[in-house]
């Protein structure tokens, strides 16, 4: 990979259980581990390169725990970051409740972190459509009202992850880039400003 680079904290956060550290693994490890559930403690850092075009952007992801017991800790792991996962698990309507509190908190503490809404485990509803507790319509209601993208994934078949991942990526990027080409435009029109230089000069 070549091109500039650039790094952006990504932070996963959601009830415990909705799949967070299964679609971290999916994505970084295109693995879907099977067997006894570990739930995580604290958080789990991993960073991934994405070539976006002719950037490339490190993405360092903290796998925050969902258990309440760490909520404190988890946001120590969301301050600075540029983007948040929220996650809930689409069988279960509690994981989104839990979703929408994340939501209010980054609100109103993080302002500048981009918000993506993800609804974990397709696979189970692709196997008994009864299983969905989390209405489509629901969330896409509530992803315009607070300007978030939303996915549905399954860590077990991959869907959605890599797309998922990949707007991450490419919002960060056109964002910083377009912040940096505003700030370029403000400084060629202060040295362009008479004012300016008086002022400077007194
Ligand atoms: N069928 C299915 N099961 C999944 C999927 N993602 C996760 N799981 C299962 O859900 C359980 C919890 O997954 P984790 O990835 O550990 O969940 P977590 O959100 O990181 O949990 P905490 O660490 O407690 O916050 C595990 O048994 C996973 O195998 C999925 O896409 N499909």
């Amino acid at each position: 990979m070549s091109g500039p680079r650039v790094d952006a904290k990504v932070v996963m956060l959601g009830k415990e259980s909705v799949g967070k550290t299964s679609l971290v693994e999916r994505y970084v490890h295109q693995r879907f581990l099977v067997g006894p559930y570990q739930n995580t403690i604290g958080a789990a850092f991993v960073a991934k390169s994405v070539q976006v075009r002719d950037k490339v952007v490190t993405l360092g992801i903290w796998d925050t725990a969902g258990s309440e017991r760490y909520e404190a800790m988890s946001r120590i792991y969301y301050r600075g970051a540029k983007a948040a996962i929220v996650c809930y698990d689409l069988t279960d309507s509690s994981s989104f409740l839990r979703a929408k509190f994340w939501v209010k908190e980054l609100q109103n503490c993080e302002e500048h972190c981009k918000i993506y809404l993800c609804g974990t485990k397709t696979d189970l509803i692709e196997a008994d459509r009864s299983a969905r507790q989390v209405d489509y319509h629901d969330v896409q209601d509530f992803a315009d009202e607070i300007k978030a993208q939303y996915f549905e994934t399954s860590s077990k078949t991959g869907r959605s992850v890599e797309d998922l991942f990949r707007k991450v990526a490419a919002d960060y990027i056109s964002t910083t880039f377009e912040v940096m080409s505003e700030e370029r435009g403000v400084n060629l029109e202060q040295k362009k400003d008479p004012f300016f230089y008086s002022c400077c000069h007194n």
